[in-house]
């Protein structure tokens, strides 16, 4: 997969070279570009935004920058148009299942916005060249798109063929499966008057996954109500239900 950022703080997507993501970078399991739009501007200013038609506080970001600097980073393709996901607060959603549906993708290119936002006429002329899909990172309200690209290229990076050593701690962990993931613990058993579910030292290993679907069926309920009504039939079986 190949990933292009656009942002006018370029240094704030450092951290996708670090750990995993940074890895997977270094071992070609994933191509990862960082674009300055103020390298797409014209003029001595280098200006990337100007006063909202309408007035209205804070200003916009300029449309051509942003139509140069996507165009330069579309990869020419015969079959499809590449995604170009922008983070906006008006965005659909991002989860768990539209970062596996990303990591479909051959490429993905990502436009921060930052001020209040990016001119819309960018959007609508972005659709002749791109699969235009603005996306949300969650319901409250961020300073720009940085922080939500992180997240996303994260969430997304980390389910590519090859990134995470054991492919089976995907399948496991929180969303996988429309659950919240069970409590894990480890050494010593017995820690300041909190011990270790004994089951888990039984090595009694029908018990232990009973046990651990159990948890994940307290906690999504407990926790994260919303999310057990979305539950795919499929996912819930005799025992499961028994467990609730
Ligand atoms: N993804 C995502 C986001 C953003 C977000 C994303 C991009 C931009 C570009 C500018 N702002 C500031 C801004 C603030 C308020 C109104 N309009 C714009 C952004 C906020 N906020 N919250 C999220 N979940």
């Amino acid at each position: 997969m190949r990933i292009d950022v656009v942002s006018i703080f370029p240094e704030y997507l450092a951290p996708l070279e670090l750990s995993l993501i940074g890895k997977a970078r270094q071992d070609g399991l994933l191509e990862l570009n960082v674009h300055d739009l103020r390298t797409f501007t014209t003029d001595k200013h280098r200006t990337v935004d100007d006063t909202p038609y309408g007035g209205g506080a804070g200003m916009v970001m300029k449309p051509e920058p942003w139509a140069q600097a996507l165009e330069s980073v579309a990869a020419a393709r015969e079959n499809s148009k590449p995604v170009l996901i922008v983070p906006s607060p008006a965005g659909e959603k991002f989860n768990q299942a539209l970062a596996y549906e990303l990591a479909e993708e051959e490429q993905l290119v990502f436009a921060c916005g930052r001020y209040e936002g990016i001119d819309e006429r960018v959007i609508d002329w972005a659709q002749d060249h791109f699969r235009v899909r603005p996306v949300s990172l969650g319901d409250y309200v961020l300073n720009g798109g940085e922080v939500a690209v992180l997240a996303m290229v994260e969430a997304i990076g980390r389910l590519l063929p090859g990134v995470v050593g054991n492919p089976e701690s995907l399948v496991e962990e929180s969303h996988s499966d429309g659950l919240l993931e069970y409590p894990v613990y480890t050494k010593p058993s017995a820690w300041r008057d909190h011990d270790v579910p004994p089951i888990l030292l039984s090595g009694n290993h029908g018990k232990i996954a009973q046990w651990r679907r159990h948890e994940q069926f307290r906690r999504t309920a407990e926790r994260r109500p919303d999310l057990m009504e979305g539950l795919d039939a499929g996912v819930l079986s005799r025992a499961d239900r028994q467990a609730l």
